[in-house]
């Protein structure tokens, strides 16, 4: 839902942000350099992933569908998910024990590098339990807002969640988010709270949080140390007593639904698949829902963690599928794939995610267009929530514009692809999209609409010409320890959010929830939410023209003439910078004399560049244009 741009109204969006005092990891600070650490721990996993490991093909066949499980850990960022992850790997012998097993998981170099998830990831793990041979799909999925609907897809192909929560923080945020997400998708919830080995850790405490919030009787809650390895297997046993085994057909004809894909450089996409209904093995002819394309099955398998064949993939399970589809285009996330002249009714597949903040992008390089393309194309496979337009600007020549998540989402996407693809771009500064609702009809007949959309500020129709604009309005969920309340209160009035609920989920934690114009908070919310300054400007529109003058007034070659860098919203000059001109010393060659000659030549000197300045054309340079873009971007 929009609303009138300066007023509050709800948008159907729930946009959650972190406990004021929450100790956290800095998630939109500079990307630090690898440390040692880190290349360490990169290498090691190099080898526990490199193909060369991949073991023989095995026989899932032994597993009934009462003998799988599939579920996610689901918490708050930090919370430990991955460390958990890594707990269970090792208790189930898929991985060996060893002190170097950390977020085992978070496959990415981006994950390694700034310590989070951004990616779910899929492990299948064989468990024995009072004599029987499980298998349990296991996904890890991010705790950050901006990879949401990362968890949003794991939970379809699962049937119970462990939802993880700090003995010391307690419930959060994405706590309450991602427990409402399982709980929509009825999912069995097992609740976890972690880190009890912590000094400050107070279990208890929490325990009567989930019960009152969630209501999940107390005692359903498993204590542990997923660091220290303390109660873990608790957990794995839970997993089986508590959650069913998936509800699926295997006599029935084959309904796999793929929920997520990678693209290979040389075996074209890996799709993540769960198999609601049959069976399917290597040589299969398989259709996809989507496009109506036929493909033979190369390779199936599961993730142990890393790919390893299986003769066949079995209802019930989870696992991966690789069928030559080589063009970008073929493969959606949400698509059922079924077998050749055994068609069935699709799955409803998943609601596309609404982006929420859009960038230009730009090849650094205009002669590296075709190949960013292509970089952009492949990882938008990886991750389908970035939306993806043609875009072009005079200064930074063709492009796109790209619509995000979030900031931190933006940002791991531009690092993805230097990473990944060794791109080199230029990201324009982030803007949330607006709608107008149009009063010129020359321009309704122009957009055959009355109300646009607008994603791109170089397109904002001028204020004559519409009657309103409209800003999307987000709910955001605050748990603060209350002395902070007041503070973050005043904050978020501040940002002109109205205020919806506030409860106490403990004697000293409060949970308020309000609805914030989401360009309030886009980009330093969280910033300033850690800092609690009340120093803000509420029109921040003249100290931005300010900067973004001088920064171009620094970046601009000197010309004859002097030259005007104005910021402007609509018609009103907000900030103002001048580049001075250079000066020819027209006195040079008036040795003494007279002085009305000197004054003679200054005026022609004048006048000749109050003409240039009339005509004068400068060209902006690119690398001007860049520098402006990137630090604002940087900001
Ligand atoms: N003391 C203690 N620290 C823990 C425990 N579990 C995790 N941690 C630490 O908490 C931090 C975050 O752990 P992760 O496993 O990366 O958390 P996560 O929930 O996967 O994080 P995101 O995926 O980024 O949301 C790491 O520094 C872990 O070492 C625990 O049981 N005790």
């Amino acid at each position: 839902m929009w609303t009138p741009v300066g007023r509050g109204r709800w948008h159907g969006r729930a946009l959650t942000v972190w406990a004021a005092a929450a100790a956290h990891r800095g998630l939109l600070k500079p990307r630090p350099t690898p440390t040692r650490e880190a290349a360490a721990k990169s290498r090691t996993l190099d080898r526990l992933y490199s193909s060369a490991d991949r073991k023989e093909k095995i026989d899932l066949s032994r597993f009934s569908v009462e003998n799988i499980r599939n579920f996610s850990i689901i918490a708050h960022v930090d919370h430990g998910k991955s460390t958990l992850a890594d707990r269970l790997l090792e208790l189930t012998g898929t991985i060996d024990k060893t002190k170097n097993n950390k977020q085992v998981l978070d496959k990415l170099q981006v994950e390694r590098e700034r310590g989070i998830t951004v990616k779910a990831q899929t492990a299948s793990l064989f468990y024995n339990c009072e004599g029987k041979q499980y298998l349990l799909n296991l996904i890890d999925t991010p705790g950050h807002v901006d990879f949401s609907y990362e968890v949003s897809r794991s939970l379809s192909a699962c049937q119970g969640v462990l939802l993880v929560v700090d003995a010391n923080e307690g419930i959060q945020a994405q706590t309450v988010a991602n427990f409402f997400l399982a709980f929509e998708a009825q999912l069995s919830i097992i609740p976890v709270i972690n880190k009890v080995d912590l000094k400050n850790a107070d279990p208890e405490r929490v325990e009567k949080q989930i019960e009152k919030v969630f209501d999940i009787p107390s005692d359903e809650c498993i204590k542990i140390s997923a660091k220290l390895g303390t109660n873990v297997e608790r957990v794995l046993q839970a997993v089986i007593k508590r959650i069913p085994p998936p509800k699926v057909h295997r006599k029935n004809p084959l309904k796999a639904l793929v929920f997520d894909s990678t693209f290979d450089q040389y075996r074209g996409v890996i799709a993540n698949v769960a198999l609601f209904d049959g069976v399917v093995s290597k040589g299969d002819k398989i259709v996809s829902a989507h496009t109506k394309k036929t493909y033979e099955v190369n390779e199936v398998g599961v993730l142990n963690p890393n790919e390893q064949p299986t003769h066949k993939l079995y209802a019930g399970q989870v696992g991966y599928l690789i069928a030559g589809m080589k063009d970008v285009t073929e493969a959606q996330i949400g698509d059922t794939l079924y077998l050749h002249k055994q068609p069935v009714e699709p799955l409803p597949g998943f609601k596309s995610a609404k982006p929420m903040v859009f960038a230009g992008m730009y090849p650094i390089d205009q002669s590296e267009y075709n190949n960013l393309k292509s970089a952009v194309e492949k990882l938008t496979i990886n991750d389908s929530s970035v939306t993806v337009h043609r875009d072009s600007s005079l200064a930074l020549g063709a492009g796109w514009r790209l619509g995000f998540l979030g900031l931190l989402h933006m940002e791991v996407f531009n690092q993805r692809l230097e990473q990944e693809y060794n791109a080199s771009v230029i990201l324009t500064t982030p803007t949330v999209p607006y709608k107008a609702v149009l009063s010129s009809a020359k321009l309704i007949k122009e957009y055959r609409e009355k109300e646009i959309t607008i994603i791109n500020p170089a397109q904002f129709p001028d204020k004559s010409k519409v009657t309103e604009y409209l800003e999307p309005v987000v709910l955001g969920t605050i748990i603060t320890p209350d002395e902070y309340t007041g503070k973050v209160m005043m904050l978020c009035q501040a940002r002109r959010a109205v205020q919806k609920n506030m409860m106490y989920i403990d004697q000293n934690r409060v949970m308020l929830k309000y609805l914030f114009p989401l360009n309030e908070i886009v980009v330093d919310f969280y910033d300033s939410l850690k800092s609690l300054s009340s120093g803000y400007a509420r029109d921040k529109a003249h100290s931005v023209g300010k900067a973004v003058c001088e920064r171009l007034k620094e970046s601009l070659p000197r010309q004859l003439f002097e030259i005007a860098v104005q910021a402007a919203v609509g018609s009103k000059i907000i900030a103002r910078e001048t580049v001075k001109a250079y000066r020819k010393n027209v006195l040079a060659k008036c040795y003494g004399g007279d002085i009305t000659r000197k004054m003679k030549l200054l005026k022609r000197q004048a006048e000749g560049k109050k003409k240039l300045r009339k005509i004068g054309n400068i060209e902006v340079p690119k690398d001007a244009f860049i520098k402006v873009l990137r630090t604002q971007c940087d900001k």
